[in-house]
């Protein structure tokens, strides 16, 4: 995606900052915006790219921050409604539906989640009942919970969306399917006969994404309107299963890859933001005869904000990864090949889960580094938190996805123990588990940290059996260790993420430049050591460290962050957001943050007259003790 083209573009960016405009206005201007937006996307697009090479070009791509700090109402058009027609259509289906997705003749989203139900998507009510005689399907909502709820752009946007229901043949349940369902009329807009659609009202954040609900009475569509790559329904009404009934859940595993991108992305944005503040604001005075200092050599400063830096290049190098093994399993799905599709699903719950719990804690430390000023909504640190929270949730609960993980951990250990082989990121829990001498190396704090999940994931395993030798249900037994289920998915997902960036790190070390190498390894280096003081007592427990040890890695760790103040501004240039994508009075590149924040103040509508109107209407009178 070309900035300079995108951010050219008259009218796409606001004079007036949506803070504002009113709940309606504000969707009334995304729109606008979205359909200036898609226009250029749509006309610089190379329709020859792959989705590999797209997705990778894309990575590090955030334009659209500089045009939505709340996302755009056609969100759910890219990312999930056209991914689910490649994963889920037929090769028919996707030539029909692909062409009117991506010309933009048709807007869609994504609808799963009802009122009911988020997470347990078997407990999904939507009907979806086959009719043998008119080879229909009848789409029903038969009670509030089944409502479709939250999906983005589904209020006034879509004209089209992908229904997740449950398929009923002949009063007998198949499981929940994808459905194409046109909701709104093509000329007028107008809901379809038997479709309810609406907004769910104003929210933390994404409050211009236009999610909305969805209720269907008896609403017919034809047979060919169920995706059918994965299962199919012939025309009698015969039910033909397909190979793994998780396939149909194929679009959440691709998003959630894609999240970690986001993630890094978000983090990047934020700390460019506060860490470019903390080089121009200068407060207190530490020595009486020294001028103010920036508040960027305070340590507690560099404490709060490099490891947002290293953490943003760690989910990045994860990312990446994931995205290779993500594309590789679903080149083997297309040939039918489904075997690596479990590990990729519990990576997919790992690293998700933490790349989202630690940006959301690490935006929300970056608004806190820039005090009040970080407290402006001009800043753009609250609403970029508003965003990357919305992600511990959407796309599979964190916890849920967490205790996904530990399932397939147990399983991978129960087998193990039986003489079963691991293999893929799985293949260290086979590993030495005793503890050697803590050397406070790198690769030893790693392995430490793999020493941790092997631990945690074999105690845990170890609570389950007792708890079912004391009488305990699985099921039970499970819900009483899912706080250690959770706990050892998180070891697990933190040796991935801290192996994968120090080895990614180190791929790409050779070709960089030696004093490039030496800032970018440092951030390694941060990284680990903060993770290693972060879980001291994990590293107590099983690792060999001694108090000394700890007292050695505190000293390293501000040494760490010594040796990187000198290049902290440039590492956060190095992200290279335009001013546009930061959409920051804090975080621009001339450092003018008191200027721009006066210049943003001065856009309150409120600031157009010296004396408001209540003055006279309320006030005075009150004032004047005539009220
Ligand atoms: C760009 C951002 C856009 C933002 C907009 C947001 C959009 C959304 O939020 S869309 C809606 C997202 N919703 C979810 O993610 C729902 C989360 N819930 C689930 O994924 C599932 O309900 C579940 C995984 C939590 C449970 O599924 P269930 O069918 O109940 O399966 P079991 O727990 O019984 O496990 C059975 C078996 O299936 C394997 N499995 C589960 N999910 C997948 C998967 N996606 N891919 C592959 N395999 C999967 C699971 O590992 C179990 O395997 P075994 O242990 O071998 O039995
Ligand atoms: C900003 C935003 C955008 C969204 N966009 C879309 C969209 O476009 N399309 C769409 O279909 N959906 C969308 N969603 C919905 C989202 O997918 C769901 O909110 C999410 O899957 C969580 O489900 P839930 O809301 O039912 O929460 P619940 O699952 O009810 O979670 C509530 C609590 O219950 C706990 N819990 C639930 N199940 C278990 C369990 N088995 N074990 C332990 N604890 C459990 C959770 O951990 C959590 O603490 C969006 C949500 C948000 C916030």
């Amino acid at each position: 995606m070309d900035e300079q083209k995108v951010l050219s573009i008259k009218g796409l960016l606001d004079d007036t900052p949506e803070e504002y405009l009113s709940h309606k206005e504000k969707y009334e201007n995304s729109i606008r915006k979205s359909v200036l937006f898609y226009k250029t996307l749509h006309s610089t697009e190379d329709e020859n790219m792959s989705v590999d090479e797209k997705t990778k070009l894309n990575f590090r791509n955030i334009v659209t921050s500089a045009i939505f700090k709340d996302n755009s109402p056609f969100m759910l058009h890219n990312s999930m409604f056209i991914p689910t027609i490649m994963g889920q259509g037929t090769d028919e289906q996707r030539e029909y539906w692909m062409k009117r997705a991506k010309n933009m003749e048709i807007i869609g989203t994504y609808a799963q989640t009802e009122l009911g139900h988020g997470t347990f998507i078997r407990g999904l009510e939507t009907q979806a009942t086959y009719d043998p005689d008119t080879e229909e399907f009848v789409l029903h909502s038969p009670v509030l919970s089944s409502y479709k709820w939250w999906p983005g752009g589904l209020a006034h946007t879509a004209n089209y969306c992908i229904v997740m229901a449950r398929l009923y043949i002949k009063g007998k349940s198949h499981g929940i399917h994808p459905f194409m369902v046109q909701i709104r009329d093509e000329e007028t807009h107008m809901p379809l006969p038997g479709i309810k659609l609406g907004e769910i009202g104003a929210k933390l954040g994404f409050n211009t994404v236009n999610n909305g609900f969805l209720g269907f009475e008896n609403h017919r569509i034809s047979r060919d309107r169920m995706l059918m790559k994965n299962a199919q329904v012939l025309k009698d009404g015969t039910f033909v299963a397909g190979s793994n009934s998780k396939l149909t859940y194929g679009t959440m595993v691709y998003v959630r890859v894609l999240i970690v991108s986001n993630m890094a992305n978000m983090l990047a944005k934020a700390v460019t933001i506060a860490l470019r503040y903390s080089a121009i604001r200068r407060q207190s005075q530490p020595k009486p005869d020294e001028p103010e200092p920036q508040i960027l050599d305070y340590v507690t400063q560099q404490h709060k904000l490099f490891i947002a830096i290293a953490s943003s290049h760690a989910f990045y190098m994860n990312a990446m990864w994931l995205w290779e093994i993500y594309y590789s399993v679903s080149l083997q799905l297309a040939s039918g090949k489904l075997d690596n599709l479990p590990e990729l699903h519990a990576l997919a719950c790992c690293l998700k889960p933490l790349s989202t719990i630690d940006a959301t804690a690490m935006i929300e430390k970056c608004r806190l580094a820039c005090g009040g000023h970080g407290y402006m909504l001009s800043a753009n640190l609250a609403q970029t938190y508003g965003l990357a929270t919305a992600a511990y949730t959407y796309e599979g609960e964190n916890t849920v996805l967490l205790l996904q993980a530990a399932r397939s951990l147990v399983k991978a250990w129960v087998g193990h123990v039986k003489g079963r082989p691991l293999k893929g990121t799985m293949a260290y829990l086979a590993g030495d588990s005793t503890v050697k001498a803590w050397d406070g190396s790198i690769d030893g704090i790693i392995q430490s940290f793999k020493v941790v999940a092997i631990r945690k994931i074999s105690s845990v395993v170890k609570i389950l059996q007792d708890y079912e030798k004391s009488g305990l249900s699985p099921e039970d037994a499970w819900n009483k260790a899912s706080v250690f289920l959770t706990a050892a998915s998180e070891a697990h997902g933190r040796a991935v993420l801290l192996s994968v960036y120090k080895s990614e790190m180190d791929k790409r070390a050779a070709v960089l430049s030696p004093p490039l190498r030496k800032v970018l390894l440092q951030l390694v280096d941060l990284y680990v050591t903060y993770w290693a003081l972060e879980k001291v007592g994990d590293m107590l427990l099983y690792a060999s460290i001694t108090d000394k040890d700890v007292d050695e890695l505190q000293r390293r760790y501000i040494e760490l962050l010594a040796a990187i103040r000198p290049n902290a501004v440039g590492l956060v240039d190095a992200f290279d957001f335009r001013d546009e994508i930061l959409n920051s009075t804090l975080g621009a590149y001339d450092g003018r943050a008191y200027e721009r924040l006066m210049e943003e103040a001065m856009k309150s509508p409120l600031n157009a007259e010296p004396v408001n109107q209540t003055f006279h209407k309320y006030l005075k009178p009150f004032m004047r003790g005539k009220l």
